[in-house]
């Protein structure tokens, strides 16, 4: 039987932390409370990451370091995962194997998403002996079985083998990209993802993640919302003293549309959202990083797609400077004079290293030791996947 300070702590818990965001551990907390049981190793164990958990909350309710704030799919956790290891004791070995496994069932199903973005595939998929509209069924099921998982990566292996993936390949898209050139080694038996394929992995990010990162010996709060409209009601007005924050968006949105809304151009939505946020009265004294991101795929992009298509008064045609000036220019006209602008990639490990050591220079203030041995973090095991098909389209 529990000890009365044991209940005591486990009571002040409950009490403290957020309903709204740890429902679960807050129901569970008041179970073991209620009850007068022995506890079992798996119960300290649950009551001692609560306790780390809320360690953190208590931080970045207080202060949050840093806030990632931008559209859905505009590389936030990617940069956040990038940093989380890259800042780690030992980045090589941040993930174990049983942490790698389970990425393995999202990267199939970014891999079949990847095929459902390639509208051109569609209606050949089917001389296949599966219908692609199957196989989304399959993915779109909460769990998938030893039957399901089968299922997908003969289908994938007979795409590869019979050559229609490499034949309709669409214009550059990220993930999309990244998984079907990783097909054979993804379909291979004993596949376990690398630390780029865990990168590249797309889940889309649901509520609110706060991390501690070990950032040259400062223990800085980051925290990750989901960026897609059902998401952002949940981080508009929750910070009001944030130290800083970093709003993500993508170079290379330009010719989709939103996941939500199929009508909006994903740039302009991405340039609206930013200029709410710099204006927001939340954040009025709070400095704010402009950091755009996917490069690499905006490179790669500029020469198949062009972007006067979609900005009728740029000029630069496929000038990689031209564009990317082009669009800083934009979203810098829509903000504060003090906005800082960084150019990332953030499958990139190195150019993240460089531009967080620089955030970090300019604007954290480092924080005493003792809270930098605090609780560190790991990315959320995944859970969902963005499966929506996106639709090139004109918006002026
Ligand atoms: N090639 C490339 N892919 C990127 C880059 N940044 C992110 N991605 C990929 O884009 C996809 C979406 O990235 P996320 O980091 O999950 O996007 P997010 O902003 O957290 O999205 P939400 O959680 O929905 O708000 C993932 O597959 C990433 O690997 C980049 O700079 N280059
Ligand atoms: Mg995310």
């Amino acid at each position: 039987m529990y000890s009365f300070p044991a209940q005591l702590v486990l009571h002040a818990l409950s009490e403290k932390l957020d309903p709204a965001i740890d429902s679960l551990s807050v129901a569970r907390l008041h179970s073991i409370y209620d009850k007068r049981f022995h506890l079992s190793i798996d119960t300290l164990l649950f009551i001692r990451s609560t306790i780390s958990r809320h360690k953190l909350q208590a931080m970045f309710y207080q202060k949050p370091n840093i806030l990632l704030l931008g559209p859905g799919e505009t590389g936030k956790t990617t940069l956040l995962k990038q940093i989380l290891k890259a800042f780690s004791d030992r980045p090589e070995q941040f993930y174990t194997d049983r942490e790698r496994a389970q990425y393995v069932v999202p990267i199939f199903r970014n891999t079949v998403s990847a095929l459902e973005r390639l509208d051109a595939i569609n209606d050949k998929w089917s001389a296949l002996e599966i219908t692609l509209r199957d196989l989304r069924n399959v993915i779109h099921d909460d769990y998938l079985d030893t039957h399901a998982i089968n299922l997908i990566s003969q289908s994938l292996a007979l795409a590869t083998s019979s050559r229609l993936i490499s034949t309709y390949r669409a214009s550059p898209l990220g993930y999309v990209d990244y998984f079907l050139d990783a097909l054979p080694r993804i379909l291979a038996e004993d596949y376990l993802p690398s630390n780029q394929d865990i990168v590249q992995c797309n889940i889309r990010t649901t509520g609110i993640h706060p991390n501690l990162i070990n950032l040259r010996g400062s223990a800085v709060s980051v925290v990750d919302f989901g960026g897609q409209f059902s998401e952002r009601r949940k981080w508009i007005h929750l910070f009001p003293k944030a130290g800083m924050i970093i709003y993500v968006a993508s170079l290379s949105d330009y010719d989709e549309t939103c996941a939500e809304d199929s009508s909006t151009n994903r740039m302009y939505d991405s340039m609206k959202l930013f200029e709410i946020v710099v204006h927001s009265k939340w954040f009025i004294d709070v400095p704010i990083v402009l950091l755009l991101n996917k490069t690499d795929v905006f490179a790669q992009k500029l020469r198949t797609t062009p972007l006067k298509e979609y900005f009728h008064d740029y000029t630069g045609g496929d000038n990689y400077d031209a564009g990317c000036t082009y669009i800083i220019n934009k979203f810098l006209s829509k903000a504060r004079p003090d906005t800082q602008v960084y150019l990332t990639s953030a499958v990139d490990e190195e150019r993240i290293l460089e531009t967080m050591n620089d955030i970090y220079d300019k604007y954290l203030e480092p924080v005493p030791p003792y809270l930098a041995s605090g609780p560190s973090s790991k990315p959320n095991i995944p859970i969902q996947v963005q499966v929506q098909v996106s639709v090139s389209t004109s918006q002026h």
